[in-house]
């Protein structure tokens, strides 16, 4: 592979919101809320007394009112804890999207979970998301990566976890995350060297939102696909953020009309407006654009 292109160039991952499986009244909200993705959690945000309950509570949503049009992710907990095989049974009957692991270290951990969906019938649909929050995750992160094509091509996704990471490394919250800076872009690195998409960590501070938009500015211009959020509020901003201004699909629009011009037939470079434009830009281009067709079509509208 040689381009950043991911498995799946027009899946929107920009708000990718957690939702604490223990809580019915936040699932059943997810329905109104104009996230791209839900994580359904039964990990940290679970008590461990009430671990059953919130596999039960998953059951009787995918069964009774699954969500529609976004994708769904249930995050399980770890794979050496004593809910995981449970946790993995709940995935299996539920059939969301993907299963997203936490606290994954190195690319075993990976390939564990790919040969048990393997043993079922959920390999075709059934894709795996890993969390890195660990040292060693962000130091393995290009073999956890690289993982993904031993294990079915399964693994498609990588979602930074700072709370954890912060905790094992000692790492300050400082403003403008100096000093985890490098472990984000080694992750980033990483998932686009293998054509995983890569999603930024929470923002702890819901109420805060111009600090929350400011981290989501930062993680675009990373090169994070989208934000995971913990809460209705911070939405908006990451669709915004991590979405398209009006200058940008102009631009990606008279990238693709320059070349579909039979001007430029058998032409690799362009001069576009002053601008030397090549056909990697066009590339970039038509990723944008099907991405705007996906949001437009959410809209209801034409992009
Ligand atoms: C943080 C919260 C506990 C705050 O909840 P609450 O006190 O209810 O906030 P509000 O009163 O402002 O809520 C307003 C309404 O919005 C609904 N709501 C709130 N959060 C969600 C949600 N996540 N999904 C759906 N709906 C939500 C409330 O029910 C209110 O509705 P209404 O009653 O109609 O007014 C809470 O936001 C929360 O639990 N958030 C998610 C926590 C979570 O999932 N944690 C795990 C992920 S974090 C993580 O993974 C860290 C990572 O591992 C790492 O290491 O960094
Ligand atoms: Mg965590």
């Amino acid at each position: 592979m040689t381009s950043i292109t991911s498995h799946h160039p027009a899946r929107l991952r920009r708000s990718v919101l957690s939702v604490p499986a223990i809580n019915p009244r936040a699932l059943e909200k997810t329905h109104g809320l104009s996230c791209d993705a839900v994580i359904f959690d039964l990990e940290d945000s679970v008590a461990v007394e009430k671990k059953a309950e919130a596999r039960e509570n998953l059951r009787r949503f995918f069964a009774e009112t699954p969500l529609r049009g976004r994708e769904s992710i249930i995050r399980v907990n770890g794979i050496d804890t004593e809910f995981f095989s449970d946790d993995m049974a709940a995935v299996i009957a539920c059939r969301p999207d993907a299963v997203l692991l936490p606290k994954v270290d190195g690319p075993d951990d990976v390939q564990r979970v790919a040969d048990l969906i393997a043993e079922t019938d959920a390999t075709e649909s059934l894709r795996i998301w890993a969390m890195i929050e660990t040292p060693r995750g962000v130091l393995n992160a290009a073999a956890i990566a690289g993982a993904g094509r031993t294990a079915g091509g399964l693994l498609d996704c990588f979602v930074v976890g700072l709370n954890d990471l912060r905790k094992e490394t000692g790492v300050a919250p400082e403003t403008g995350r100096i000093y985890l800076v490098p472990f984000l872009m080694q992750v980033i690195l990483a998932a686009r060297a293998y054509g995983l998409d890569a999603i930024d960590s929470v923002s702890n501070e819901f109420r805060q939102l111009d600090a929350y938009e400011a981290e989501c500015a930062q993680g675009r211009a990373m090169g994070f696909d989208g934000k995971m959020l913990i809460h209705p509020a911070q939405i908006d901003g990451a669709n915004r953020h991590f979405g398209f201004s009006e200058a940008a699909l102009a631009e990606a629009k008279a990238i693709a009309a320059a070349f579909a011009d039979p001007a430029t037939d058998g032409l690799n470079v362009i001069n576009l407006d002053g601008r030397m434009v090549e056909r990697l830009h066009l590339e970039q281009a038509e990723r944008l654009l099907a991405k705007a067709r996906v949001i437009a079509e959410r809209e209801g509208r034409t992009a």
